[in-house]
């Protein structure tokens, strides 16, 4: 099993558990990230859902390259791209309030889903970026169009976009994009995070979620992010994209 569905005192938690491969996804985890959102999406008792990583190393390392890189076209790299950013619209459309519980680094699609999330909320060692411009891509599970719907200055982000850099902790609090930041313990973390909300009825959550979210459908997020896949499927195909990648996985193949 490569991740861990897990529900206690109300809380939901998600967990990609891959600490060898820095919580890369891949298909299997896909299909455990959809049984969850099929578990919690109409669970009233659920006050709050959680999506993290295994180990202290990373959150989540993007696509798993050694996976994805048969793609070579854009048609063949579209159903992934837009069945990761179908789960992403359904992550930011929960009826419950999500956090990214970032034990570790997130990059690539890593950052994206932290970013489709409600909160942030980072370890002091954690890192993030949207490094997809390193390999000749843009983001392609809606990443993008909900960080600069999502967050508040549109230069700021989209620098974040294009210097595709990984930031630490304090610059990510910095440019507003970490919520919160912990020192230590990943659940003392969370519990401190929660702790000034915890005593707040469900319902109250769910409305203020509600309101949160209520522009999404009438400005039609989710085509505006499945147009961000299409984007990134025709970058996908060029050599560019291709050398970049055999250059990543040639590294791991030493
Ligand atoms: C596909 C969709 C697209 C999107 O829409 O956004 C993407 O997500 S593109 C993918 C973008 N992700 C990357 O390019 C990440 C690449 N990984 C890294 O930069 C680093 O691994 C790290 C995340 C910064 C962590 O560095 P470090 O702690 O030093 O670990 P290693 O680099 O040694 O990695 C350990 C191990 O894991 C393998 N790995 C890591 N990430 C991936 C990945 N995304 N896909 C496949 N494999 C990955 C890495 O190759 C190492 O393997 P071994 O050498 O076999 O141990």
């Amino acid at each position: 099993m490569v991740y861990k569905i897990e529900i206690k005192h109300q809380i939901a938690i998600f967990t990609i558990d891959r600490p060898e491969m820095r919580n890369a996804i891949n298909n299997e985890v896909m299909e455990g990230l959809e049984s969850f959102l099929d578990q919690i999406e109409h669970d009233k008792e659920v006050a709050f859902a959680v999506i993290t990583g295994t180990g202290n190393k990373a959150f989540c390392s993007g696509g798993d390259l050694s996976e994805f890189h048969s793609f070579m076209t854009a048609q063949e790299a579209l159903p992934m791209l837009s069945r990761m950013t179908g789960l992403l619209y359904r992550i930011a459309t929960l009826p419950m309030p999500v956090i990214a519980l970032l034990n570790g680094t997130a990059v690539g699609g890593g950052c994206e889903i932290a970013t489709a999330c409600d909160y942030r909320v980072v370890s002091s060692t954690a890192r993030a970026g949207f490094i997809q411009g390193t390999l000749n891509i843009t983001s392609g599970w809606g990443g993008s169009t909900l960080l600069l719907e999502k967050m508040g200055r549109q230069d700021v982000f989209m620098r974040f976009l294009s210097e595709a850099k990984i930031y630490n902790a304090q610059e990510l609090e910095l440019i507003g994009w970490a919520t919160h930041i912990y020192e230590g313990d990943i659940q003392d973390g969370l519990q401190h995070f929660l702790a000034d909300m915890k005593h707040i009825h469900p319902s109250v959550h769910r409305a203020y979620k509600k309101v949160a979210i209520r522009s999404y459908e009438i400005t039609d997020l989710k085509s505006r992010m499945m147009e961000e896949a299409e984007q990134c499927a025709i970058l996908w195909e060029s050599e560019a994209h291709h050398q970049a990648v055999a250059s990543f996985l040639s590294k791991k193949n030493r």
